[in-house]
């Protein structure tokens, strides 16, 4: 180690400070010397280009506000993409925070902007980056990212979407909303495509209704300007006209550039950092060369939520510390918060291999809390596996899915038995009724 690095030296060093922000303030605080490198925003995505502005200006559109008022309330809530306050709390927790992109350049020593830190254990919670599809002359029209679209003021008039999975749903919702002419494409032939298919269908119900136009099993081939904008061509022939594209394509975790193969840890451009169940990197065919060196967040590929990350951002953090502690993902939320709002967990009904599988749904109107809602959309269906007897995925959709659904959630991750399931009492008149029969007429299968 150079004299530069031995000054510098820390317990731990993390990279990234989004779910890499918890993991550095908790370190600190059980009295380790801690450095966290963040080259963009304190804080990492979530609060300033990802689900706080999203959830914000989702909130907004439901309460009928106008555009210039959804921005500004957006725009408070993301502090103006100022981070000094968070900065200041993990000053104030006894972190270092080095602003600017780290990558290591030899086992045990970090570089950032030319200034070398060294470490004992490195934590690698570096998130993601949109992936940008092959699309002919995409590069060539106006395109926005998320981060775009969740911090500029400007309404584009005429929208295509570019995916539907969850950015695209929530975006697709957003723009249709305040009065954008959207075009959604997508390529397989639902909405958020991985999940039971009344899911998808019944959002795609909902963006039809409010005036978004849904290309689902299509194609862009390929994208070119014209006098008023541009014109996206579509692999069933047709085209849309428009004035801007939003890549919503997918995410891929970010490990390109963070020297990485220097320290013989495991990843892949497009699974990111291989990890065991504590989070542990795990290391090459050749070994490793015994640094510690632990993954958080989207770049491990697990599951790409904030809540996932703070989870393994806990479990990285006991482990430091020597508690040894395993990260268990069955149980981990799927929430769109649309309008109405989806949310899956455990085991989706289309990726159950080497489950048999019993099924069993209901639909929300069937509850008085529809009637007294005025909104008969939705429904909630619970899988349970039958060799064991218990639940293992859950999927529903309609209104506040994702607040009412926490029960499922425990009763997977607990794996509560059916019979205490099916005694559970809900309040009159809630969603969370639905699940009595359905809990019943699953008992009565296995
Ligand atoms: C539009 C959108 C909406 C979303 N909404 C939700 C939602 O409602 N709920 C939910 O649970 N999830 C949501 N997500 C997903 C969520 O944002 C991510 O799962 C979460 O932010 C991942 O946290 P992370 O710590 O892994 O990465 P991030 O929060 O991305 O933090 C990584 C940080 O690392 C920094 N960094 C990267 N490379 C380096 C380097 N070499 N040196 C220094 N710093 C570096 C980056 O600047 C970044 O700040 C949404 C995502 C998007 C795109
Ligand atoms: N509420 C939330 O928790 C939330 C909200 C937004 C995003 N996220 C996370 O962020 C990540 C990124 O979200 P996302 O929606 O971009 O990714 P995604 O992988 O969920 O969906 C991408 C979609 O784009 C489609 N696609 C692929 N290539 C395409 C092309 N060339 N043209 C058109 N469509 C194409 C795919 O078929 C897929 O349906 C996800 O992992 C998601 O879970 C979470």
């Amino acid at each position: 180690m150079t004299d530069d690095a031995q000054d510098r030296r820390y317990d731990v060093v993390v990279l990234g400070g989004g779910s890499g922000k918890n993991i550095a303030a908790e370190l600190a605080r059980a009295g380790r010397s801690v450095a966290l490198v963040e080259g963009r925003l304190v804080g990492g995505e979530c609060p300033y280009f990802a689900c706080m502005p999203s959830k914000t200006l989702l909130h907004s559109a439901r309460l009928g506000e106008t555009w210039e008022h959804a921005v500004a309330r957006r725009d408070e809530v993301t502090r103006h993409l100022e981070d000094a306050p968070t900065a200041a709390q993990m000053a104030e927790a006894g972190v270092t925070v080095v602003r600017g992109r780290g990558r290591v350049v030899r086992p045990g020593v970090v570089e950032v902007e030319g200034t070398e830190y060294g470490y004992t254990d490195l934590v690698v919670a570096t998130g993601s980056e949109p992936v940008r599809p092959p699309v002919e002359g995409i590069d060539e029209v106006p395109t926005w990212t998320s981060d775009e679209a969740l911090t500029r003021p400007d309404l584009p008039r005429r929208l295509i979407v570019l995916g539907g999975g969850a950015v695209g749903c929530e975006l697709s919702q957003i723009y249709a909303a305040f009065g954008s002419q959207v075009t959604l494409v997508e390529p397989a032939e639902r909405l958020l495509a991985a999940e039971a298919p009344f899911l998808g269908e019944t959002l795609a119900d909902a963006l039809r209704r409010m005036g978004a136009d849904l290309r689902l099993g299509v194609a862009a081939t390929s994208a070119e300007r014209t006098e008023t904008g541009l014109r996206l061509r579509l692999s069933d022939g047709n085209h849309i006209d428009a004035d801007r594209i939003l890549i919503a394509a997918g995410r891929r975790p970010r490990v390109a550039d963070l020297g990485l193969e220097t320290i013989g840890v495991r990843f892949d451009p497009e699974r990111g950092i291989a990890v065991d169940s504590t989070c542990h990197a795990a290391p090459t065919a050749e070994g490793t060369d015994g640094t510690n060196v632990w993954a958080a967040g989207d770049v491990t590929g697990v599951a790409p939520y904030t809540h996932a990350a703070n989870y393994q951002a806990a479990v990285v953090v006991s482990n430091v510390l020597g508690k040894r502690r395993e990260a268990d993902y069955r149980a981990i939320p799927r929430a769109v918060y649309t309008t109405p709002s989806v949310y899956a967990v455990g085991v989706s009904p289309l990726a159950a291999s080497g489950l048999e599988l019993v099924a069993a749904g209901y639909d929300l109107a069937e509850t008085a809390r529809a009637a007294v809602e005025d909104d008969d959309r939705g429904r909630v269906e619970l899988y349970a596996d039958r060799a064991r007897g218990v639940l293992v995925g859950a999927a529903a959709v309609g209104l506040y899915a994702e607040e009412w659904m926490s029960e499922i959630t425990l009763a997977i991750r607990a794996e509560t038995p059916l019979s205490i399931l099916t005694d559970v009492v809900h309040a009159f008149p809630t969603y969370g009724e639905a699940f009595e029969p359905v809990l019943r007429e699953l008992a009565e299968q296995l």
